[in-house]
């Protein structure tokens, strides 16, 4: 909602610790602070009742004319029974049924007391990073998603926060930076786009052990709460770009929040009433019927995905996937997550010829994002991460030629012709009578094993 918080105002004041006046009297059977909804779809009290592919579809409804689907309360304003007002909505920014009941589904998924729906994923980061102070510190990885990367910059240049940089695929390395200055830590696993994992338990325990007051964020657009929950995993704030998997068809823009504790939960609410950044009614009800087919587009875009990586590897690519045994770090990603997603990467060790292959394919869109029903290719060097300067992405080791595949749900042997042609007709591969193979450079990359921090 934004939901209002349970003896909050939705109004008041520059402090989001004060109590202020404005009471959702009606706190959930279970507890959560959250105001009722036309058809609630209660959140979990730490336990999933049925299997997650049951609890994305299923919700309870108490709609007064048996709406199977949410409304959409298109309203901006809420009519009041008095002239003290009080009743559970007032005005849309503040909260809104639509919003309410995803936030709720949302909650429950996750496993959190509390989730919140904003305008994006980028939205999101922004709600969370607002509750740092100037002289904070943020500790962060070192291949981060291009946006991310773009507002930790703007925070550490303009809003006094310092932010370090650091290897997150060693836990080590984070518990060197972490002080009592440590204000977050903030991971992303499977990174996007070298496809990195990180041990997201061994961090949380080491962090929380060093600094407890420091809050350990995941961000888990990668996988989705489908494959990964890092809020049982130790983490104490996890947020996905909506605009992925959870909604799933690139038709909206959206950001989900989760977390456990309701101070930071409130906070985080506070924020998102005070700037107007709630999810739009309309887009709150798109996100909710895409979160209903999260288990079966998952399953069939990581079966496509899976069998992409074997072929480009196979063919002599060196590909980065967590579903390959090849993965360094395969065992720590499978010790985490249900699955491996549908995000791969390969190299071709040379920019123009990465460029041609992804000028060459046909079904797969050339687009930022993934997540979709349709598969998409791209150059994270030239898209999605263009915001990381030329000189940080060379630090930072991302090799320019990289070529990212999101992988949809199309018939698998229809993306495998699509992108053999591709290569073909780029030049990329040596074709003999037993088939074809990487050709030249990227030949060379395909045998060298992968190392996790390359
Ligand atoms: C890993 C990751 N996190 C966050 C975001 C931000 O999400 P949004 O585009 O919805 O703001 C993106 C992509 O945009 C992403 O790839
Ligand atoms: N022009 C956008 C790029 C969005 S990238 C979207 C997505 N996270 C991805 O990784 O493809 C921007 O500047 O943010």
């Amino acid at each position: 909602m934004s939901t209002p918080p349970a003896n909050g105002s939705s109004s008041g004041g520059d402090d989001a610790t004060k109590p202020i006046n404005k009471a959702f009297s009606k706190v959930d059977l279970e507890g959560h602070n959250l105001p009722p909804s036309p058809a609630p779809s209660s959140p979990s009290n730490g336990h999933r009742r049925y299997a997650l592919a049951t609890e994305l579809v299923y919700t309870e409804s108490k709609d007064q004319y048996g709406a199977s689907s949410i409304p959409i309360y298109q309203s901006a304003t809420f009519k009041q029974t008095s002239a003290s007002g009080g009743n559970e909505y007032d005005y849309t920014r503040s909260g809104n049924p639509t919003r309410t009941h995803l936030e709720r589904h949302m909650a429950k998924i996750m496993n959190a007391t509390r989730a919140l729906a904003v305008g994006s994923g980028m939205g999101a980061l922004d709600v969370i990073t607002r509750l740092l102070r100037p002289g904070d510190e943020v500790i962060t990885g070192d291949d981060l998603y291009g946006g991310t990367n773009r507002l930790l910059t703007y925070l550490s240049s303009n809003q006094g926060i310092v932010v370090h940089h650091v290897d997150t695929t060693e836990v080590e390395r984070v518990r060197e930076v972490v002080s009592d200055k440590t204000a977050m830590v903030l991971l992303e696993t499977p990174t996007n786009p070298l496809i990195k994992i990180v041990d997201i338990p061994g961090i949380a325990k080491s962090v929380h052990d060093a600094n407890p007051k420091a809050l350990v964020i995941v961000d888990n657009t990668m996988l989705s709460p489908m494959l990964c929950n890092p809020l049982e995993l130790g983490a104490d704030i996890v947020y996905e770009s909506g605009t992925k998997y959870l909604s799933g068809h690139h038709d909206i823009m959206a950001g989900i929040i989760a977390c456990n504790d309701p101070a930071i939960g409130d906070k985080m609410y506070f924020t998102i009433n005070s700037t107007g950044c709630g999810l739009s009614p309309n887009d709150a009800f798109l996100l909710m019927r895409g979160v209903k087919t999260l288990a079966i587009r998952m399953e069939k875009q990581q079966a496509n995905a899976q069998m992409i990586a074997e072929f480009l590897e196979t063919h002599g690519f060196r590909v980065r996937y967590p579903g390959l045994k090849s993965h360094p770090q395969y065992d720590l990603h499978w010790s985490m997550a249900r699955g491996a997603g549908a995000v791969l990467s390969f190299e071709t060790a040379d920019v123009a010829l990465s460029e041609r292959i992804v000028e060459a394919a046909k079904l797969y869109g050339i687009s930022v994002s993934f997540g979709c029903v349709n598969s998409l290719i791209s150059m994270p060097c030239r898209m999605s991460h263009a915001s990381i300067d030329a000189k940080t992405r060379k630090e930072r080791q991302m090799p320019e030629d990289i070529i990212r595949l999101c992988v949809g749900i199309e018939d698998v042997n229809d993306l495998i012709d699509d992108l053999s042609r591709s290569l073909v007709q780029a030049g990329a591969v040596t074709i003999t009578l037993d088939g074809f193979h990487a050709a030249g450079p990227a030949a060379q990359l395909g045998t060298a094993p992968a190392s996790s921090d390359a």
